[in-house]
């Protein structure tokens, strides 16, 4: 069993819409919906937790009783950065044991990485999503290739990460303290010299975040339909 954390506080700026990304519709149901489902569905998710803008509260909450989204346990107030936002979802979590931190944004994420990434964190306290980088990967300073970087040992980071409570809940204390900004909770928990374990993802797994994002949403999710017919 795991508790999820979902910051959804976001501004959107990359998408450059009028209102929170995760509002955006895709086949006619919210962006948020789409991933909060995955959750709902899931008989291993025991709770989910939310981390929101204050002045959207009351629209979520009508978005979840109008979908029967009824595993929200607690609903907390994000922070200025994303990071923020995890560590505030975490203090109002209702359970321990494995937590997940999963961008609301990511919508298309698979039941299966998600059961591996438990079942890994279980057994080693930190595991990540993430994907084999496929193109060719080059260090560049001020528009010059300084180096071709062997892209055997390159990943694509995404969400789900997923920790030990006490874990992840002693490294975010401390990057705060610090004054550390990762852009994602495993490089917290490195910082603290875990090894954190790779699960490998798909590269449908994608988040939201500029206009052709939305395209490519849609045709996932297109074919995700179709498969299940
Ligand atoms: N202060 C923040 C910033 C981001 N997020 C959430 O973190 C996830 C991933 O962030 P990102 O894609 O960067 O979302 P935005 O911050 O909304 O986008 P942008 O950076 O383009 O403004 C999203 O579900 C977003 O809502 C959050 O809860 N609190
Ligand atoms: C956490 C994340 O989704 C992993 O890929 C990513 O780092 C979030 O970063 P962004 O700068 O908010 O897109």
């Amino acid at each position: 069993m795991y508790t999820v954390l979902l910051p959804a506080a976001g501004s959107g700026k990359r998408m450059g819409a009028n209102q929170n990304k995760l509002f955006l519709e895709l086949r006619d149901v919210p962006i948020l919906i789409h991933t909060l489902r995955v959750f709902e569905k899931d008989s291993m998710c025991q709770h989910i937790v939310l981390a929101v803008k204050k002045e959207e509260q009351a629209f979520i909450e009508h978005l979840l009783m109008k979908y029967q989204i009824s595993k929200v346990a607690a609903i907390t107030e994000g922070g200025a950065e994303r990071q923020h936002s995890v560590y505030a979802c975490l203090k109002a979590s209702p359970s321990r044991g494995i937590v997940l931190v999963h961008d609301a944004a990511r919508p298309f994420i698979k039941q299966e990485v998600i059961h591996q990434l438990v079942e890994t964190a279980n057994q080693s306290r930190a595991a990540v999503a993430a994907v084999r980088a496929k193109d060719t990967m080059k260090k560049v300073e001020n528009g010059i290739i300084q180096e071709t970087v062997n892209r055997e040992s390159l990943w694509i980071i995404q969400t789900p990460q997923a920790f030990q409570f006490e874990l992840l809940e002693k490294a975010e204390r401390l990057a705060n303290e610090e004054g550390f900004l990762g852009t994602d909770e495993a490089m917290l928990v490195e910082r603290l010299g875990e090894s954190v374990h790779i699960v490998e993802s798909t590269y449908d797994n994608v988040k939201m975040t500029t206009k052709e994002d939305l395209l490519f949403g849609e045709v996932i999710l297109n074919k995700m339909k179709q498969e299940e017919q």
